[in-house]
């Protein structure tokens, strides 16, 4: 079978697409549109808590037995971390995969993978785009690459490049790069976490988890005891205005957010916008918006004239994933495919 060959069998059928992150696990039964070339059709989507199931096979069973009444033989899996040989390695989730046992388990003849973030880098031309709500700069992109940053219970984040046939996405590690504290507190924040020095990634800060690290700091350099244990109640407590603690936790997450996002911006030059695609940042909005994240995210004198030319929106993370992921997998997935099924053997 030549290439062409294995492309022109995939569109026809349904297949399973998955976006697994640390938390929740989106899953949906795709095909690629009839009436619009390489968009796709959403016959079926569930959102599971991964921590409810003891296997990502398990989660994927539930989702088949709930809602697929037809064969499948595809799966595309939108995953952060790396792959390494059968194996997707990532600290935030629950449970490790194996793409084998994964592709044997579901009667599959091939599970293909790719980050969660270059799945939404692949979902831009079409709804995560459009339903994006305006945080800072222009109203319009002047063209240009474009990043989806998303902190969520880790920090993921992705650059679309323009060009030929839709362009393509780049995906990062940027998440794990060096945090960077800009405010005297934050580096009160970073030595209460790292006294002795060393590597903290900005992951630690700029996620759910990193919210309640920031909140616990804040309450031990206070010498309180915290009150709040889940970074949900952090931000309600922070948009209740009910503790102090929470709202300089809310503040500080969001300014930091906006440091991460103009160090990428400057890095990939992204004139072509921002798209803040986390859980949870679309239920935070106005305290983002009253918050230090824009003048964070503008930076110095010789920054400002480029990163005000970049508009920044807020978007739902939910669907995208999982259509990006579809996407990418019609358009380049029947070639790059990690773990495809070779007749009596199991990898
Ligand atoms: N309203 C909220 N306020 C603060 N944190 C929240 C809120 N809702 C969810 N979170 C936190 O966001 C994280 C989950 O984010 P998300 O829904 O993006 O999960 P995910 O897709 O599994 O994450 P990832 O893809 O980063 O692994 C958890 O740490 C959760 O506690």
């Amino acid at each position: 079978m030549d290439d062409s060959d294995r492309l022109k069998g995939l569109p026809t059928a349904p297949f399973l697409a998955a976006d697994i992150g640390g938390t929740h696990g989106r899953v949906a039964l795709m095909c690629a549109s009839a009436k619009d070339a390489g968009h796709v059709d959403t016959l079926a989507y569930r959102v599971f808590a991964c921590a409810a199931f003891p296997t990502l096979t398990k989660l994927l069973e539930a989702f088949v037995d709930a809602e697929v009444r037809v064969p499948v033989k595809h799966c595309v899996l939108a995953c952060a971390g790396q792959v390494l040989g059968d194996e997707v390695l990532n600290d935030n989730l629950p449970w490790p995969i194996h793409l084998s046992t994964l592709r044997d388990a579901l009667g599959l003849d091939e599970v293909a993978v790719l980050n969660d973030f270059e799945a939404l880098g692949y979902a831009l031309d079409g709804p995560l785009a459009e339903g994006g709500r305006h945080l800072c700069g222009p109203l319009a992109p002047s063209g240009g690459p474009t990043l989806v940053i998303g902190p969520g219970t880790g920090l993921g984040a992705s650059v679309h490049v323009p060009g030929v046939d839709g362009g393509f996405v780049l995906t990062t590690e940027a998440g794990q790069m060096d945090y960077a504290p800009n405010s005297l507190r934050e580096r009160e924040i970073l030595a209460h976490i790292a006294p002795e020095g060393g590597y903290v990634a900005f992951e630690h800060i700029v996620s759910g988890p990193g919210l309640l690290t920031i909140y616990a700091a804040l309450c031990a350099l206070g010498g309180e005891a915290p009150q709040l244990t889940t970074p949900e109640a952090v931000t309600t407590a922070a948009m209740a205005l009910a503790d102090a603690r929470a709202v300089e936790a809310v503040e500080i997450f969001c300014a930091s957010l906006g440091s991460f996002t103009g160090n990428l911006a400057m890095a990939f030059m992204a004139t072509g916008g921002i798209y803040l695609a986390g859980g949870f940042l679309s239920s935070i909005f106005g305290l983002l918006e009253r918050s230090a994240f824009e003048q964070r995210f503008l930076h110095g004198r010789s920054a400002r004239p480029l990163l005000s030319q970049v508009p920044v929106w807020v978007t739902e993370h939910g669907l995208h994933g999982v259509q990006g992921a579809a996407r990418w997998y019609l358009r380049h997935g029947a070639l790059e495919t990690v773990v495809p099924r070779v007749a009596g053997a199991t990898p």
